[in-house]
């Protein structure tokens, strides 16, 4: 990927933020010299900006230095830090990955025409197979440098902010109900007797063809797909007779909705 002259902040270096930037690195969208780091965890930081080469900067010398600033803390410590970075922004994109804050809470924070980015990646980040939604205010000039740095992590997504808060509830968490998923399948397998390692190859390997082919197949229904191993009187159908009897649609159905009112009621802490 070409070079692009310009700079990133990423303030909140845990899971996400260092899963961002090892993308933007190993894709060379920026150099190391264009990113600063912030984290509260000075430990965390040192290490992260010893691994990647990239400098840590208190916020007074990061916000004037970096044209992006990433904020990756948690919506819970969100809001300090928003109003402390308020009065040292001039024309600094704000993209915002954290969950349920909408737009107009940081606007209404870092002053109404500031750009601001609401974005959803996921844990995909992490092997630059994330599923990242993202949607702008009006101020934002440059769409096309968010979505190259959101590409350095994976897929990306323009979708409208009023769906947000569904968005994280099924890709944003996404990939911890396919974890819980797997380790229900490996506790099952571990009670059949089967040993750890051979459970867990089995089941990793099931996941990995399995999106595999949800990847190909993208015209093919959910149910079409499910019908190709489900042979008629067979094993798949009895136990998918049980997720049926015992309404496990329905428990998805309900556990997403709760994962969105989450979202929302993140929202309401701030502000
Ligand atoms: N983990 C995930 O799968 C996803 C997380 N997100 C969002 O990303 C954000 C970060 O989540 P994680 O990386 O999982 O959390 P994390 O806990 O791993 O990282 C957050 C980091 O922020 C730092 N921090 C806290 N307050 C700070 C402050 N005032 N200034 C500077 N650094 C500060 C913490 O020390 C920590 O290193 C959250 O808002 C979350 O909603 C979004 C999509 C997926
Ligand atoms: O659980 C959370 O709140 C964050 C947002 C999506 C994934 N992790």
């Amino acid at each position: 990927m070409k070079n692009i002259n310009f700079s990133i902040g990423i303030i909140g270096c845990g899971n996400m933020g260092s899963a961002i930037l090892r993308g933007l690195l190993s894709k060379g969208v920026v150099h190391a010299e264009s990113i600063l780091l912030n984290d509260i965890d000075k430990r965390k930081l040192e290490d992260l900006s010893l691994t990647s080469g990239c400098s840590k900067a208190d916020l007074d010398n990061l916000v004037p230095n970096s044209d992006y600033i990433i904020i990756a803390v948690k919506p819970q410590d969100s809001e300090k830090l928003l109003k402390t970075i308020a009065s040292m922004t001039v024309n600094h994109t704000i993209i915002s990955v954290m969950a349920g804050i909408t737009i107009e809470k940081i606007s209404k924070i870092m002053g109404v025409h500031t750009p601001i980015v609401r974005v959803m990646p996921n844990m995909g980040a992490l092997v630059k197979h994330s599923m990242t939604a993202i949607a702008f205010n009006q101020y934002v000039s440059n769409r096309d440098i968010v979505f190259k740095i959101f590409s350095s992590i994976g897929s990306v997504l323009e979708v409208e902010e009023k769906d947000m808060d569904a968005v994280t509830a099924v890709s944003g968490s996404g990939p911890a109900y396919l974890f819980y998923m797997a380790s229900a399948c490996f506790e099952s397998a571990k009670k059949m007797g089967l040993k750890e390692s051979v459970a867990r190859e089995l089941i990793v390997e099931t996941l990995y063809g399995a999106s595999t082919i949800l990847r190909h197949e993208k015209i093919k229904s959910f149910n079409d797909l499910i019908a190709g191993v489900a042979s008629k009187g067979g094993t798949t159908e009895a136990a998918l007779n049980v997720f049926n009897k015992k309404g496990l649609n329905d428990i998805f159905i309900d556990a997403l909705s709760q994962a969105k009112k989450r979202s929302e009621e993140l929202n309401q802490k701030i502000v």
